[in-house]
């Protein structure tokens, strides 16, 4: 997961490749409340969703006395112990974060579950706190529950007390409203059989019913758990009197069906079915339960070209450029989003209606959108219910953003599509974290199918003498854009150790046999271990020897050439930050910033002196200070690529300077590259 201040995604062009998608939030959630429900039963849970929303739900079932164990080593199997109703703590606090699915289904549970003298609070992050329960708080009102609002009526935070017992076994028959969110009616359906052991309980709907897929999702599910709902048009739903959770033993939660929208949408702009390419989307397909799996209709009416399967689905580029739709989206209201993203590589105006519930999701989504569709030149025009998007005229009116996310999962994931504009303007994504929620891996598994153009793809260069902080300012840099690094020395430090391996002279006699020992290196990288054949060489190659045999076999040619693949191979999406002597003049002369960092020899010589002898490894400071002069002399006079700063290289002299301070420096010279973004870099790095 990118856990940064922004992400920055440069221009992309294509698309190709298979992705796996995590379970499903809306039914992960269900199935680990409902398996809880199971009072004196397991139920194994396979392929649940690691995600903020679902740690809200298991914090929460920890915390009421619910065992909970991974399975296996994935994590993402999971046996629930049901709850005991006698054995619930007295009080709780559960913090809920933002988790709708968490929050409301829990409050209705809990709120017939209370035993007299005990209490519980319910409370969530500041936004949750302004998203209304009021409606599902009247309507367990109705059957006898006591529950209190902590601060603003008809908002959480919420404390919940015993139910009138008698009123319970009376009031069989309640109300709730439809038209403002699908989890207060899931709330009470998945609760009222833990009251309907002797009587009926019937849900009236009152007013029109939204989001029914996620309705019918409850009801599939109440099903695998031995409830089964009688459903009277949509409007009437009763649990029979006998209702009693019995666990199905294991369960398998589906791949999120909102998730994929990304990526059929992904298909459909940016995989070109004449180059035979195509995204193909496992764990998800035709016969899922979840509503939002009919995002398929509508990306094929926009023009996208959809073929799917039981559990899998594939989408190419059918019409381009999309066509525009005017489409009542009640029905797919959260995959809608992407739709709206899609617009922006449509014909026309694209008209979505019906969407009066993203004004009381994770921010208000409708102005959300609105907002940030427009700093990308697209002209757009909302209602208290609709949304309608024109795409940028012609390119020049596309604009390069820096994308807020509100604390909203999907404004993240599906801005990222913008970054196929055809004006190959690049883009920021604001807090790109917010992803966690329900897809943590969502930019890494997009960036796995997504191509840039080489030129395109941002690399930034650290060059400089031994031991001046390359690796470590690398490493900074890195970390907060979210890029990846290439210690290039450590290439030379390996083939050096390879050579001595096998038993070649360093020289220029065996140039040949060290340029195929350089192109075949049996070497794998492992978190910050590196292995040859299996050997752990990590400290070999750092020693005296090892820093002395990479500088004499980098002064070889064939050699150079033989790793020159490898190391340009490592420039990949988002970015790179590579540190040696020639990543600006040979290895990415095109990059777009190009750094040479100094330290007096004193100071590069203290610093590596410290270093060892941290590593436990024994070390002298005058001898330490000749080796690396020697080294630099050598390695700046070769003939081949020698160590230089590259002509538009800018120089930083951090003798006097710390790590801290020239990072700030390198990200400030990095953010004056990119005008053209509301945020800047230097002022997102400098409140860390
Ligand atoms: N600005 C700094 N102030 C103090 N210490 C620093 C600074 N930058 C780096 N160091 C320390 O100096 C040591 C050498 O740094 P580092 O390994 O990053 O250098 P390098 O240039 O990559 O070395 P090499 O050329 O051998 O690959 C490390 O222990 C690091 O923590
Ligand atoms: N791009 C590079 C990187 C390194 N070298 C050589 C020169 C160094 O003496 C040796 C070890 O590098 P270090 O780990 O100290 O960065 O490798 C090079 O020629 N070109």
């Amino acid at each position: 997961m990118f856990d940064i201040p922004f992400l920055g995604l440069p221009p992309l062009h294509s698309a190709h490749g298979t992705v796996s998608l995590p379970g499903s939030k809306s039914i992960s959630n269900r199935v680990l409340l409902l398996a809880a429900l199971c009072e004196g039963a397991y139920t194994t849970v396979h392929d649940v969703l690691e995600s903020d929303d679902t740690d809200a739900m298991l914090g929460a079932l920890r915390q009421l006395g619910c065992s909970i164990e991974a399975v296996d080593e994935s994590g993402r199997s999971l046996r629930i112990g049901g709850l005991s109703r006698q054995h619930l703590p007295t009080t709780a606090s559960l913090h809920l974060g933002n988790a709708g699915t968490a929050m409301r289904p829990l409050t209705a549970a809990l709120a017939l579950l209370t035993a007299p003298g005990c209490e519980y609070e319910l409370t969530g992050v500041a936004r949750m706190q302004e998203r209304p329960i009021g409606d599902l708080v009247d309507a367990l009102r109705q059957l006898g529950c006591r529950i209190d609002y902590v601060r603003n009526e008809g908002y959480p935070p919420l404390r919940l007390h015993a139910a009138d017992a008698q009123a319970l076994a009376q009031n069989t028959h309640i109300r709730v409203r439809g038209n403002v969110s699908s989890q207060f009616l899931t709330a009470l359906l998945l609760a009222l059989p833990l009251a309907a052991a002797e009587r009926d309980y019937v849900i009236e709907v009152e007013g029109e019913l939204i989001s029914r897929p996620y309705i019918h999702i409850t009801l599939s599910l109440l099903e695998r758990f031995g409830i089964h709902v009688r459903n009277d048009g949509w409007q009437r739903f009763t649990i029979p009197a006998g209702s009693r959770y019995q666990s199905p033993g294991e369960i398998h939660v589906e791949a999120d069906a909102s998730s994929a929208s990304y990526f059929i949408a992904l298909g459909g702009i940016a995989s070109d079915p004449t180059q035979g390419q195509r995204i193909t989307i496992e764990g998800v397909g035709a016969d899922s339960i979840q509503g939002d799996i009919r995002f398929m209709e509508a990306a094929a009416q926009m023009g996208v070209h959809i073929e799917a399967g039981a559990n899998w689905i594939s989408a190419t580029r059918g019409a381009w450029p999309l066509k525009a739709i005017e489409l009542d989206c009640n029905h797919i209201p959260d995959a809608a989003m992407t739709l709206a993203v899609m617009a922006l590589y449509a014909e026309g105006t694209t008209r979505l209606s019906n969407i009066g519930s993203w004004r009381v999701k994770e921010t208000d989504r409708i102005d959300a959108m609105q907002t940030e569709l427009r700093k990308l030149g697209a002209t757009v025009a909302s209602g208290p219910d609709w949304i309608a998007v024109t795409p940028p005229a012609r390119l020049p009116q596309w604009q390069t953003a820096s994308i807020a996310t509100y604390d909203d999962h999907r404004m993240a994931m599906c801005f990222s599509l913008a970054a196929f504009n055809p004006a190959r303007v690049p883009l920021r994504i604001e807090e790109p974290r917010c992803v966690g929620k329900t897809f943590p891996d969502y930019f890494e598994t997009l960036f796995a199918v997504a191509r840039a153009h080489p030129a395109d793809i941002p690399v930034i260069c650290i060059d400089g003498p031994s031991a001046s902080g390359k690796g470590t300012l690398a490493a900074r840099v890195a970390e907060r854009l979210g890029f990846a690094t290439l210690d290039s020395g450590a290439l030379y430090r390996i083939a050096g150790w390879a050579a001595q391996h096998h038993g070649l002279d360093i020289s220029t006699a065996n140039a040949t046999a060290l340029a195929q020992l350089a192109r075949t290196l049996p070497v794998a990288f492992v978190q910050d271990r590196v292995f040859y054949d299996g050997e752990d060489i990590t400290l070999a190659i750092r020693s005296s020897e090892g820093s002395r045999n990479a500088s004499l076999i980098s002064a070889i040619g064939p050699v150079r050439e033989a790793l020159l693949s490898f190391q340009r191979d490592s420039a990949r999406l988002p970015g790179l930050v590579a540190d040696g002597r020639d990543m600006g003049t040979v290895v990415f002369p095109q990059a777009v910033l190009k750094v040479f960092l100094t330290a007096s020899a004193e100071k590069r010589a203290e610093r590596r002196y410290k270093q060892l002898i941290s590593q436990g490894l024994a070390a002298n400071i005058t001898t330490l200070r000749e080796e690396l002069e020697t080294r630099d002399a050598r390695d700046a006079s070769r003939s081949v690529a020698p160590l230089r700063p590259a002509d538009d290289a800018l120089m930083l002299d951090n003798s006097d300077m710390d790590i801290d301070t020239a990072t700030l420096q390198v990200l400030s010279w990095w953010a004056q590259k990119h005008p053209g973004f509301q945020r800047d870099n230097a002022s997102d790095s400098a409140s860390t």
